[in-house]
């Protein structure tokens, strides 16, 4: 790992929402997203609790990214498939939403971005600065402060001066993360924010996100790994073929009945002797019928 510091900070109490503000989370009914005439989200229904951690699982291939641009508005519903989807945010239609008033509300960190301009980590980070800040304004004084806030909570304040172009891919997680922060989102979308992180930074940015939570904010974040999801997550929906077979606590979903259908793998639960969350243990040994 090359990033100077895996350490991820906790969340200063700078730019927290309060859990009051909360609302009642993000609803998803009917979201359908088709290409070539094939259906990649099938009128896809979800509650993502306010103030929680969700995590977005399922297959390569179920979904989940999808899922998560059509949520922030990124990818329209319907492509090929028309539908009649409908999601709303603390109550509100968040299609409705003017986009500059949406970016205040969501902030969406996807996998793998990349970008070709030639821009140092702080002016990434600040980027998320813009939807708070008149129209052709600069950068002011305060806007840095929740810059640099934000790459410090998210372990990457010693990157601050590098070009984005030069990083590693955990590095790069770690700043589209920070951008992501400095959004002060109160709803927080993420594609698999941990895949290029070591495992403490894993934990460490799992830690962010449940400090996130407890302030407020509602999370959802797509995972492949599913002990990350089993010891981390509030609540879990699992997508497979662009369905959802399966939401709920995590101690009902990561179950065996539900996940070696979906996965094909045996499954085997155990609880962790310290948290008494699951802990999963997996082999290629066909599932009993
Ligand atoms: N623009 C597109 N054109 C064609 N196919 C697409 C497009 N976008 C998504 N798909 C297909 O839709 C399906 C779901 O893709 P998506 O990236 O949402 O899955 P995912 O669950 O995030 O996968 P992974 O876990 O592998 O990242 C895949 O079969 C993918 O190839």
């Amino acid at each position: 790992m090359s990033a100077g510091s895996s350490t991820v900070q906790t969340v200063p109490t700078g730019y927290r929402t309060h859990p009051q503000d909360a609302g009642p989370g993000l609803t998803a009914t009917g979201v359908s997203w088709g290409i070539d005439g094939r259906l990649v989200l099938d009128g896809v229904g979800l509650l993502a609790p306010a103030a929680g951690v969700t995590g977005l699982l399922g297959p390569n291939g179920s979904g989940k990214s999808t899922l998560l641009r059509v949520l922030a508005g990124v990818q329209q519903a319907g492509g090929a498939a028309g539908d009649a989807a409908r999601t709303t945010f603390g109550g509100a239609d968040l299609a409705a939403l003017p986009r500059r008033q949406r970016a205040r509300v969501l902030a969406l960190v996807e996998q793998d971005a990349t970008t070709d301009l030639p821009l140092t980590v702080l002016d990434a980070v600040l980027l998320g600065r813009i939807p708070h800040r008149a129209l052709l304004a600069g950068d002011s004084d305060a806007d840095r402060a929740v810059a640099r806030t934000a790459l410090a909570t998210a372990g990457a304040h010693e990157l601050a001066d590098r070009e984005v172009g030069t990083l590693s891919g955990g590095e790069r997680q770690r700043v589209h993360l920070a951008r992501a922060l400095a959004q002060e989102p109160r709803l927080l979308l993420l594609d698999e924010p941990t895949n290029h992180l070591d495992v403490a930074a894993q934990l460490g940015a799992m830690r962010v996100l449940r400090e996130l939570a407890a302030d407020g904010v509602t999370v959802v974040t797509a995972l492949h790994d599913l002990n990350l999801a089993a010891a981390t997550c509030d609540h879990v929906v699992l997508l497979a073929s662009g369905r959802v077979v399966a939401a709920g606590p995590v101690a009902d979903v990561l179950v065996p009945e539900v996940l070696e259908p979906i996965y094909g793998v045996r499954v085997d639960v155990l609880t962790h002797p310290r948290t008494g969350r699951p802990v999963l243990s997996f082999d290629l040994t066909d599932p009993p019928s």
